[in-house]
Protein backbone atom coordinates (compact mmCIF):
# COMPACT_ATOMS: atom_id res chain seq x y z
CA UNK A 1 0.00 0.00 0.00
CA UNK A 2 1.57 3.59 -0.71
CA UNK A 3 1.70 6.22 1.76
CA UNK A 4 -0.61 8.86 1.85
CA UNK A 5 -0.40 12.53 -0.03
CA UNK A 6 0.74 14.81 2.37
CA UNK A 7 -1.52 17.82 1.79
CA UNK A 8 -1.55 21.95 2.77
CA UNK A 9 -4.17 23.46 1.94
CA UNK A 10 -3.46 27.60 1.12
CA UNK A 11 -6.92 29.41 1.98
CA UNK A 12 -8.18 26.75 4.42
CA UNK A 13 -10.63 29.15 5.68
CA UNK A 14 -12.01 29.97 2.84
CA UNK A 15 -14.99 28.08 0.85
CA UNK A 16 -12.81 26.56 -1.35
CA UNK A 17 -10.44 25.54 1.15
CA UNK A 18 -13.16 24.17 3.62
CA UNK A 19 -14.29 22.25 0.48
CA UNK A 20 -10.91 20.46 -0.17
CA UNK A 21 -10.67 19.75 3.47
CA UNK A 22 -14.03 17.99 3.75
CA UNK A 23 -12.79 16.17 0.51
CA UNK A 24 -9.37 15.13 1.51
CA UNK A 25 -10.71 13.96 5.24
CA UNK A 26 -12.87 11.67 3.34
CA UNK A 27 -9.81 9.82 1.36
CA UNK A 28 -7.76 7.97 3.14
CA UNK A 29 -5.34 8.23 0.07
CA UNK A 30 -4.27 11.65 1.33
CA UNK A 31 -3.67 13.54 4.62
CA UNK A 32 -4.38 17.09 6.06
CA UNK A 33 -0.97 18.05 7.33
CA UNK A 34 -2.31 21.99 8.06
CA UNK A 35 -3.05 25.09 6.47
CA UNK A 36 -1.58 28.32 5.03
CA UNK A 37 -3.51 31.41 6.07
CA UNK A 38 -2.81 35.09 5.85
CA UNK A 39 0.65 36.41 7.00
CA UNK A 40 -0.37 37.27 10.65
CA UNK A 41 -3.04 35.20 10.84
CA UNK A 42 -3.16 32.48 13.79
CA UNK A 43 -4.84 29.23 14.65
CA UNK A 44 -4.14 25.59 15.33
CA UNK A 45 -5.34 25.09 11.79
CA UNK A 46 -2.11 26.49 10.75
CA UNK A 47 1.12 25.58 9.74
CA UNK A 48 3.94 27.84 9.12
CA UNK A 49 5.37 28.71 5.51
CA UNK A 50 8.68 26.59 6.29
CA UNK A 51 6.65 23.34 7.65
CA UNK A 52 4.79 23.50 4.50
CA UNK A 53 7.63 23.62 2.12
CA UNK A 54 9.39 21.22 4.36
CA UNK A 55 6.56 18.75 4.99
CA UNK A 56 3.95 19.00 2.43
CA UNK A 57 3.79 16.19 -0.60
CA UNK A 58 1.71 18.76 -2.17
CA UNK A 59 0.10 22.41 -1.34
CA UNK A 60 -3.44 22.91 -2.45
CA UNK A 61 -4.09 26.74 -3.27
CA UNK A 62 -7.22 28.25 -3.07
CA UNK A 63 -5.92 31.98 -2.20
CA UNK A 64 -5.27 35.25 -4.57
CA UNK A 65 -3.73 35.77 -7.46
CA UNK A 66 -1.23 37.40 -5.70
CA UNK A 67 -0.93 35.09 -2.59
CA UNK A 68 -0.64 32.02 -4.85
CA UNK A 69 2.31 33.60 -7.13
CA UNK A 70 4.18 33.86 -4.05
CA UNK A 71 3.44 30.54 -3.03
CA UNK A 72 4.69 29.49 -6.00
CA UNK A 73 8.10 31.42 -5.66
CA UNK A 74 8.45 30.25 -2.03
CA UNK A 75 8.14 27.07 -3.32
CA UNK A 76 10.62 26.89 -6.17
CA UNK A 77 13.15 28.60 -3.99
CA UNK A 78 12.80 25.57 -1.92
CA UNK A 79 13.02 23.16 -4.36
CA UNK A 80 9.91 21.97 -3.11
CA UNK A 81 6.48 20.83 -2.40
CA UNK A 82 4.61 20.05 -6.05
CA UNK A 83 1.80 22.65 -5.70
CA UNK A 84 -2.18 22.37 -7.10
CA UNK A 85 -3.02 26.35 -7.67
CA UNK A 86 -7.20 27.16 -8.52
CA UNK A 87 -7.09 30.63 -7.37
CA UNK A 88 -8.01 33.06 -10.25
CA UNK A 89 -7.72 36.54 -11.22
CA UNK A 90 -4.30 36.50 -12.44
CA UNK A 91 -2.68 39.53 -14.65
CA UNK A 92 -0.11 38.24 -17.62
CA UNK A 93 3.01 39.30 -15.62
CA UNK A 94 2.05 36.57 -12.42
CA UNK A 95 1.26 34.07 -14.96
CA UNK A 96 4.75 34.68 -16.52
CA UNK A 97 5.98 34.27 -12.41
CA UNK A 98 3.94 30.95 -12.00
CA UNK A 99 5.81 29.86 -15.35
CA UNK A 100 9.00 30.52 -14.08
CA UNK A 101 8.52 28.78 -10.87
CA UNK A 102 7.55 25.63 -12.61
CA UNK A 103 11.10 25.62 -13.77
CA UNK A 104 12.02 24.42 -10.43
CA UNK A 105 8.58 22.15 -8.75
CA UNK A 106 6.00 20.34 -10.29
CA UNK A 107 3.08 22.83 -10.85
CA UNK A 108 -0.76 22.51 -11.49
CA UNK A 109 -3.02 25.56 -12.59
CA UNK A 110 -6.78 25.66 -13.90
CA UNK A 111 -9.47 27.76 -13.46
CA UNK A 112 -12.16 25.12 -13.29
CA UNK A 113 -11.16 21.61 -11.84
CA UNK A 114 -14.40 20.28 -12.48
CA UNK A 115 -14.16 17.62 -15.37
CA UNK A 116 -17.89 19.00 -17.37
CA UNK A 117 -15.74 22.31 -17.70
CA UNK A 118 -12.50 20.75 -19.17
CA UNK A 119 -15.05 18.46 -21.33
CA UNK A 120 -16.42 21.47 -22.51
CA UNK A 121 -13.53 23.54 -23.47
CA UNK A 122 -12.75 20.69 -25.87
CA UNK A 123 -16.80 20.91 -27.24
CA UNK A 124 -16.31 25.00 -27.59
CA UNK A 125 -12.80 24.76 -29.34
CA UNK A 126 -14.30 22.36 -32.02
CA UNK A 127 -17.14 24.71 -32.42
CA UNK A 128 -15.38 27.54 -33.05
CA UNK A 129 -13.47 25.61 -35.52
CA UNK A 130 -16.36 24.64 -37.52
CA UNK A 131 -18.67 27.93 -37.24
CA UNK A 132 -17.35 30.22 -39.79
CA UNK A 133 -15.77 33.32 -38.17
CA UNK A 134 -17.54 35.80 -40.90
CA UNK A 135 -20.92 34.33 -39.64
CA UNK A 136 -21.10 33.29 -36.65
CA UNK A 137 -20.43 35.81 -33.52
CA UNK A 138 -18.89 34.16 -30.15
CA UNK A 139 -20.16 35.94 -26.49
CA UNK A 140 -19.26 33.82 -22.68
CA UNK A 141 -21.10 34.82 -19.96
CA UNK A 142 -20.88 33.71 -16.35
CA UNK A 143 -22.60 34.08 -13.02
CA UNK A 144 -21.32 33.87 -9.76
CA UNK A 145 -21.68 34.34 -6.02
CA UNK A 146 -21.23 37.97 -4.58
CA UNK A 147 -18.16 37.41 -3.21
CA UNK A 148 -16.57 36.69 -6.11
CA UNK A 149 -13.54 39.61 -6.49
CA UNK A 150 -12.62 38.71 -9.84
CA UNK A 151 -13.67 38.72 -13.31
CA UNK A 152 -14.15 37.20 -15.74
CA UNK A 153 -13.75 34.13 -14.14
CA UNK A 154 -10.80 32.19 -14.61
CA UNK A 155 -13.28 29.49 -16.39
CA UNK A 156 -14.56 32.55 -18.80
CA UNK A 157 -10.85 32.94 -19.85
CA UNK A 158 -10.42 29.31 -20.10
CA UNK A 159 -13.12 28.92 -22.43
CA UNK A 160 -12.53 32.19 -24.06
CA UNK A 161 -9.31 30.57 -24.97
CA UNK A 162 -10.61 27.49 -26.16
CA UNK A 163 -12.97 28.97 -28.81
CA UNK A 164 -9.61 31.43 -29.99
CA UNK A 165 -7.77 28.66 -30.10
CA UNK A 166 -10.51 27.05 -32.21
CA UNK A 167 -10.56 30.11 -34.66
CA UNK A 168 -6.77 30.44 -34.48
CA UNK A 169 -6.63 33.67 -33.28
CA UNK A 170 -5.17 35.04 -30.00
CA UNK A 171 -7.56 35.66 -27.14
CA UNK A 172 -5.83 38.89 -26.41
CA UNK A 173 -6.02 40.11 -29.73
CA UNK A 174 -9.63 39.78 -29.95
CA UNK A 175 -11.45 39.83 -26.44
CA UNK A 176 -14.18 42.08 -25.61
CA UNK A 177 -14.39 42.77 -21.70
CA UNK A 178 -17.76 44.58 -21.18
CA UNK A 179 -19.82 46.82 -23.18
CA UNK A 180 -21.18 50.20 -21.94
CA UNK A 181 -22.28 53.41 -23.50
CA UNK A 182 -22.33 53.79 -27.40
CA UNK A 183 -19.69 51.35 -27.77
CA UNK A 184 -20.46 51.06 -31.67
CA UNK A 185 -20.95 48.15 -33.81
CA UNK A 186 -19.81 44.41 -32.83
CA UNK A 187 -16.05 43.90 -34.42
CA UNK A 188 -16.04 40.90 -36.89
CA UNK A 189 -13.94 38.44 -35.13
CA UNK A 190 -14.38 39.46 -31.30
CA UNK A 191 -15.21 37.04 -28.16
CA UNK A 192 -17.09 39.11 -26.09
CA UNK A 193 -17.35 38.48 -22.10
CA UNK A 194 -20.33 39.50 -19.62
CA UNK A 195 -20.49 39.11 -16.07
CA UNK A 196 -23.13 38.88 -13.32
CA UNK A 197 -22.51 38.59 -9.62
CA UNK A 198 -25.30 37.66 -7.01
CA UNK A 199 -26.44 35.33 -4.10
CA UNK A 200 -24.78 32.31 -3.85
CA UNK A 201 -24.41 31.30 -7.44
CA UNK A 202 -21.48 28.34 -7.41
CA UNK A 203 -20.43 29.19 -11.45
CA UNK A 204 -22.53 29.27 -14.48
CA UNK A 205 -21.05 29.49 -17.74
CA UNK A 206 -22.11 30.01 -21.14
CA UNK A 207 -20.57 29.99 -24.65
CA UNK A 208 -23.36 31.04 -27.26
CA UNK A 209 -22.30 31.08 -30.93
CA UNK A 210 -24.74 33.44 -32.95
CA UNK A 211 -25.12 33.62 -36.44
CA UNK A 212 -28.15 35.31 -38.14
CA UNK A 213 -30.68 33.00 -38.50
CA UNK A 214 -29.71 29.78 -35.60
CA UNK A 215 -27.80 30.18 -32.03
CA UNK A 216 -26.24 27.25 -30.28
CA UNK A 217 -25.12 27.59 -26.54
CA UNK A 218 -22.96 25.39 -24.95
CA UNK A 219 -23.13 25.96 -21.16
CA UNK A 220 -22.25 24.54 -17.77
CA UNK A 221 -23.64 24.88 -14.42
CA UNK A 222 -21.54 24.20 -11.09
CA UNK A 223 -23.87 22.55 -7.88
CA UNK A 224 -21.59 22.32 -5.63
CA UNK A 225 -17.94 22.88 -4.62
CA UNK A 226 -17.07 19.55 -3.65
CA UNK A 227 -16.67 18.63 -7.38
CA UNK A 228 -13.80 20.96 -7.81
CA UNK A 229 -12.23 19.72 -4.61
CA UNK A 230 -12.40 16.60 -5.63
CA UNK A 231 -10.71 17.72 -9.01
CA UNK A 232 -7.99 19.59 -7.33
CA UNK A 233 -7.49 16.38 -4.90
CA UNK A 234 -6.80 14.18 -8.19
CA UNK A 235 -4.71 16.63 -9.53
CA UNK A 236 -2.68 16.66 -6.11
CA UNK A 237 -2.39 13.13 -7.13
CA UNK A 238 -1.72 13.07 -10.36
CA UNK A 239 1.37 15.70 -9.51
CA UNK A 240 3.07 14.60 -6.35
CA UNK A 241 6.33 12.89 -7.36
CA UNK A 242 6.68 15.12 -10.16
CA UNK A 243 9.53 16.90 -10.17
CA UNK A 244 9.56 20.40 -12.49
CA UNK A 245 7.13 21.17 -15.39
CA UNK A 246 3.56 23.41 -15.43
CA UNK A 247 0.50 21.19 -16.35
CA UNK A 248 -3.17 21.91 -16.72
CA UNK A 249 -6.42 19.79 -16.22
CA UNK A 250 -6.76 18.79 -19.30
CA UNK A 251 -3.35 16.72 -18.72
CA UNK A 252 -4.57 15.37 -15.48
CA UNK A 253 -7.71 13.98 -17.24
CA UNK A 254 -5.94 13.07 -20.36
CA UNK A 255 -8.29 15.63 -22.93
CA UNK A 256 -5.19 17.40 -24.47
CA UNK A 257 -5.88 17.09 -28.69
CA UNK A 258 -2.32 15.77 -30.25
N1 LIG B 1 -10.11 26.40 -9.97
C1 LIG B 1 -11.34 26.11 -9.50
O1 LIG B 1 -11.95 25.07 -9.82
C2 LIG B 1 -11.97 27.07 -8.54
C3 LIG B 1 -11.30 28.22 -8.24
N2 LIG B 1 -11.81 29.09 -7.32
C4 LIG B 1 -10.96 30.24 -7.01
O2 LIG B 1 -10.38 30.00 -5.72
C5 LIG B 1 -10.13 31.25 -5.08
C6 LIG B 1 -10.72 31.23 -3.67
O3 LIG B 1 -12.12 31.17 -3.77
P1 LIG B 1 -13.04 31.10 -2.46
O4 LIG B 1 -12.65 29.93 -1.64
O5 LIG B 1 -14.44 31.23 -2.90
O6 LIG B 1 -12.60 32.45 -1.73
P2 LIG B 1 -12.61 32.80 -0.16
O7 LIG B 1 -12.49 34.28 -0.07
O8 LIG B 1 -13.74 32.11 0.51
O9 LIG B 1 -11.25 32.14 0.38
C7 LIG B 1 -9.98 32.64 0.11
C8 LIG B 1 -9.06 32.25 1.25
O10 LIG B 1 -7.74 32.68 0.94
C9 LIG B 1 -7.18 33.24 2.13
N3 LIG B 1 -6.11 34.18 1.78
C10 LIG B 1 -6.21 35.41 1.27
N4 LIG B 1 -4.99 35.96 1.12
C11 LIG B 1 -4.11 35.03 1.58
C12 LIG B 1 -2.69 35.01 1.71
N5 LIG B 1 -1.94 36.06 1.35
N6 LIG B 1 -2.11 33.89 2.21
C13 LIG B 1 -2.87 32.83 2.59
N7 LIG B 1 -4.22 32.82 2.51
C14 LIG B 1 -4.82 33.90 2.00
C15 LIG B 1 -8.36 33.92 2.82
O11 LIG B 1 -8.02 34.13 4.16
P3 LIG B 1 -9.05 34.79 5.22
O12 LIG B 1 -9.92 33.63 5.63
O13 LIG B 1 -8.16 35.30 6.29
O14 LIG B 1 -9.79 35.86 4.46
C16 LIG B 1 -9.47 32.89 2.59
O15 LIG B 1 -9.44 31.90 3.60
C17 LIG B 1 -10.69 32.33 -5.99
O16 LIG B 1 -9.63 32.85 -6.79
C18 LIG B 1 -11.68 31.56 -6.87
O17 LIG B 1 -11.89 32.15 -8.12
C19 LIG B 1 -12.99 28.86 -6.71
C20 LIG B 1 -13.73 27.74 -7.01
C21 LIG B 1 -13.26 26.74 -7.93
O1 LIG C 1 -14.81 32.06 -7.41
C1 LIG C 1 -15.52 31.04 -7.62
O2 LIG C 1 -16.42 30.69 -6.86
C2 LIG C 1 -15.21 30.21 -8.80
N1 LIG C 1 -14.13 30.47 -9.44
C3 LIG C 1 -13.61 29.78 -10.56
C4 LIG C 1 -13.54 30.71 -11.76
O3 LIG C 1 -13.07 31.86 -11.59
O4 LIG C 1 -13.89 30.30 -12.86
C5 LIG C 1 -14.31 28.47 -10.82
C6 LIG C 1 -15.76 28.44 -10.48
O5 LIG C 1 -16.49 29.02 -11.52
C7 LIG C 1 -16.08 29.07 -9.14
Amino acid sequence: MTAPCKIVVAGGRGQMGQAVIRALNADPAFIHIGNLGRPGSTGDDLISLAAALDEADVIIDFTTSKAATELSEACAASGRPALVIGATGFEPDQLGRISEAARRIAIVRSGNFSLGVNMLVGLVAQAARIFPRETWDIEISEAHHRRKVDAPSGTALMLGEAAAQGRGVSLAAVERRGRDGSFGERLLGEIGFSVMRGGGIVGEHSVTFAAAEEVVTLSHSALDRGMFARGALSAARWIAGRTSGEHDMQDVLSLKRS
